[in-house]
């Protein structure tokens, strides 16, 4: 056993915790990153080729923040001389009378984001292929597109390094004790540190049990689907067929959206947007496939081009909070320690940001934006809290 002093230790190698322990190196902070798995693994959330990012929400808040973490993405790339970002545009389309269409469009006129509307009569001239639901309107988010998930941890977990950063990947963390230097526990190690991020995706609230805390999170098994083209090409990405969202009537509650054929040869990511519950450690036992029936339904109505029925079906993870917004705040009993954790299945595309953010509020910085909307009492009775 070996015992280590940092200025911050953080949990989890996903996309937050690998963002947020770039963000504490770039700020000159002795940093140590732990990972249970080893690097790369498939077994969280920010595992696969692809996630969209889009400026299209129904909150002004994400989409003020996408703003600036657009650029933060831009400044990447240039850092590390690697294509992360590809624009495709996002189709958004959804009832004209329901609650989250006409919000996103709001959202994106008030801010000046640039967008475009399609009339129904225009909607085949530029989406040929794609079948718009009787009383559902379009809109296309312009500067949407894909970002290389795989590429991005690589590329974030490098620089880390090179920033003199420590990540201990195959170690999982089994203690945490509090206090004004906090103790981890790993399967063959101890470290110990003023402070301490804890982003361990579906996982969370097993970290969090080790500090007295409960979130009410929901952890969800997602069947990430790709789905073959009849004519090869019809939805490719070099066609410049754009990522799309399907917004569903409120009382359906769940959209679907897609990808462009990119990542595998001939084949549309199409996914629903939420899943099955299970727990992390047995999510391969999980094997409920009653979203891929919805898929098929709609695909089969909206997408003639493809085959309904999916040529390969791989696994991800949600952690979903009750609201679907995302948890980026102090504990609130050990201010030292920081947690993000209920991203909902859209957390991908903030991840510059979140680790900006989280490394804020490790260092007792005020954070660049209200978070507000973020923090752990918005909860209130629904967080158990043991101490
Ligand atoms: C199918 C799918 C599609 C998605 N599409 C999009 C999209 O298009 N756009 C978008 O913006 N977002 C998208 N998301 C959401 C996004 O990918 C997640 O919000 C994000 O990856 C969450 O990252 P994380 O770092 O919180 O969690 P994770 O990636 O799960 O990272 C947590 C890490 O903590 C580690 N860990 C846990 N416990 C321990 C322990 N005890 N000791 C050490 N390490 C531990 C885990 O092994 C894991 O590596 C999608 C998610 C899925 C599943
Ligand atoms: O976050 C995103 O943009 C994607 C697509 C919509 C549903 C969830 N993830």
């Amino acid at each position: 056993m070996s015992s280590q002093d940092y200025d911050c230790i953080v949990i989890g190698a996903g996309v937050h915790g690998s963002f947020t322990a770039y963000n504490l190196a770039k700020k000159n902070r002795r940093t140590i990153l732990l990972e249970q798995f080893v690097l790369p693994h498939s077994r969280g959330s920010s595992h696969g080729q692809t996630r969209v990012i889009r400026k299209a929400y129904e909150q002004d808040y994400y989409t003020q923040m996408m703003e600036e973490c657009y650029q933060l993405w831009f400044q990447l790339e240039k850092e590390a001389n690697v294509k992360l970002y590809r624009r495709t545009g996002l189709l958004v389309m959804g009832p004209e009378r329901g609650v989250s269409f006409p919000a996103i469009k709001s959202t994106l006129q008030r801010n000046k984001i640039p967008m475009m509307t399609l009339q129904r009569k225009e909607f085949s001239q530029h989406i040929p292929n794609v079948n718009l639901t009787p009383g559902h309107e379009a809109l296309v988010d312009m500067s949407a597109g894909v970002l290389y998930a795989d590429r991005t941890l690589k590329t974030v977990q490098d620089l880390f390094q090179k920033l003199g950063g420590v990540i201990k990947d195959g170690q999982k963390v089994i203690d945490i004790t509090p206090g004004s230097v906090v103790t981890v526990t790993t399967t063959s190690g101890v470290y110990r540190a003023k402070s301490l991020v804890i982003t361990a995706g579906p996982w969370a609230n097993t970290l969090l049990s080790y500090t007295g805390l409960q979130l009410p999170l929901q952890v969800l098994k997602i069947n990430v689907c790709y789905w073959r083209e009849k004519v090869p090409g019809f939805y490719n990405i070099q066609q410049h067929f754009p990522c799309f969202i399907q917004l569903e009537p409120e009382e359906a509650r769940n959209d679907i959206y897609g990808l462009p054929s990119n990542e595998y040869p001939g084949l549309m990511k199409i996914c629903y947007h939420s899943g099955f519950e299970t727990d992390p450690d047995e999510r391969d036992r999980q094997t409920d496939r009653g979203d891929i029936d919805i898929l098929q339904r709609y695909i089969t109505s909206c997408f003639p081009g493809l085959v309904p029925t999916p040529a390969i079906v791989e696994s991800c993870m949600y952690t979903v909070t009750p609201d679907h917004h995302f948890v980026l705040d102090n504990h609130p009993t050990h201010s030292n320690i920081v947690i993000g954790a209920g991203f909902s299945g859209h957390g991908f595309k903030f991840g510059p940001i979140v680790g900006k953010l989280l490394c804020e509020l490790s260092q007792g910085e005020v954070p660049s934006y209200d978070l507000a909307p973020f923090r752990i009492r918005r909860f209130q009775a629904l967080s158990k809290s043991a101490l």
